[in-house]
């Protein structure tokens, strides 16, 4: 039995839904689940300082193998010491396998066997990307959490498309389990693949199950699928993962999405929701959503949210923040960024308590109800 960089620690199950509180150890310390996990692809979380991400309560945070490694290269980050040195988190961090963003981001590809052939989606270069070259990356890099390097197939996709790329993930997850160098320093988590098709999803899980990874993802998910497709796919593949395990539901989410994947049992969540949409000045509030462009926001010199106590809105005004947005001040970009993560991070929060408290579905009535989700 390896012994695993991570291990997952269970502390209580809601009796009135299949959501779990646990704790997550990792090299780089521990993290409460169900959590979600602030996305720094780059290298840094979008116009934060660690700092500001640690002291909203984030311990862990994602960045990203295929960007990483077409810039600045996973060799200069490795002469830099590793990921933590270079962009200075001493927290946890999972980077992806770069799989999603090759069948995303990049053109022209070309999916083999043996890899995928694809062309640099910032200079034209042509790249190859294989299950060997993704874990010679992460390890380079660093991560605490690495993810097996797999296809994330479009949506929707053909039963027998599926069939045929779900049995070529799992094969890929073994090449990357034989490339993986140092499994007691850092963790590799195979990815769950099979769309909407419950015996694919079985048989995924039921392969990468049978390899022993000390963590699983649900991929495939929040690419356009209808949500209750996503719910129903989760309803049909969390109970194939292994309670002793953390479950991550990858490219998620919004705050109704945490809630109801958190129900139905999933552990980890990352989603660039808030950042991206705070770049146009979007906010999360306990109210719903606010656009502080708006006109009305104009002389309004309340707080964002009564109920946060965010830097942003323990010190700044909605004016103030209207201000800055519509004279493009990168200030407001900060400031809008900083309120949403806090959101997000307190949203789990809230749920780990109701978790612990027996009352998740209440919880989830009494927040989409305030939140406007019945709205009409
Ligand atoms: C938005 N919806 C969404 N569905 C996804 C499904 C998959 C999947 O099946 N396999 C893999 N390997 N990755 C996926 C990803 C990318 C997440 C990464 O993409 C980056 O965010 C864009 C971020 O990188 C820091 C994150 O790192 C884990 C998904 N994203
Ligand atoms: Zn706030």
């Amino acid at each position: 039995m390896t012994k695993h960089a991570v291990t997952y620690e269970h502390i209580h199950t809601c009796k009135q839904t299949g959501a779990r509180h646990g704790i997550v150890h990792t090299p780089h310390g521990s993290f409460e689940t169900p959590v979600f996990m602030p996305v720094g692809t780059q290298a840094t979380v979008k116009t934060m300082a660690p700092e500001q991400v640690k002291a909203m309560g984030a311990n862990i945070i994602l960045s990203n193998t295929y960007h990483l490694w077409i810039r600045p290269g996973h060799e200069v980050v490795k002469q830099a010491g590793g990921l933590h040195k270079f962009m200075n988190w001493d927290g946890a961090i999972l980077t992806d396998s770069g799989g999603f963003q090759v069948f995303s981001l990049a053109d022209l590809r070309n999916i083999q066997e043996e890899g995928v052939h694809f062309r640099n989606h910032l200079n034209g270069d042509k790249l190859f990307l294989s299950p060997e070259k993704a874990m010679e990356i992460q390890n380079a890099l660093g991560s605490d959490i690495m993810m097996a390097f797999d296809e994330c197939p479009p949506f929707p996709a053909t039963y027998e498309y599926m069939k045929k790329s779900v049995e070529r993930t799992s094969r890929w997850a073994e090449r990357c389990l034989a490339a993986h160098e140092r499994p007691e320093d850092q963790a590799l988590f195979g990815i769950i693949q099979g769309g909407e098709y419950e015996d694919l999803r079985r048989q995924s899980a039921a392969d990468l199950v049978s390899l022993d990874f000390p963590g699983y993802a649900v991929g495939g998910l929040s690419v356009g699928e209808p949500k209750d497709v996503m719910y129903r796919a989760l309803e049909f593949t969390t109970p194939f993962m292994p309670e002793n395990k953390p479950r991550y539901l990858m490219g998620v989410g919004s705050p109704d999405a945490l809630i109801e994947g958190s129900i139905r049992g999933i552990d980890m969540f990352d989603c660039v929701l808030p950042t991206r949409i705070a770049r146009n000045g979007t906010l999360m509030t306990s109210k719903g959503r606010v656009t502080i462009k708006h006109a009305k926001h104009k002389t309004d010199f309340g707080p964002i949210d009564e109920k946060c106590d965010c830097y942003t809105c323990k010190n700044y005004s909605r004016a103030y923040v209207h201000h800055l947005i519509r004279a493009d001040e990168m200030f407001g970009l900060h400031l809008c960024s900083t309120h949403n993560l806090h959101f997000l991070v307190n949203l789990m929060s809230q749920v780990r308590q109701a978790i612990r408290e027996d009352r998740l579905l209440d919880f989830k009535e009494e927040f989409f109800e305030e939140y406007g989700y019945n709205k009409p």
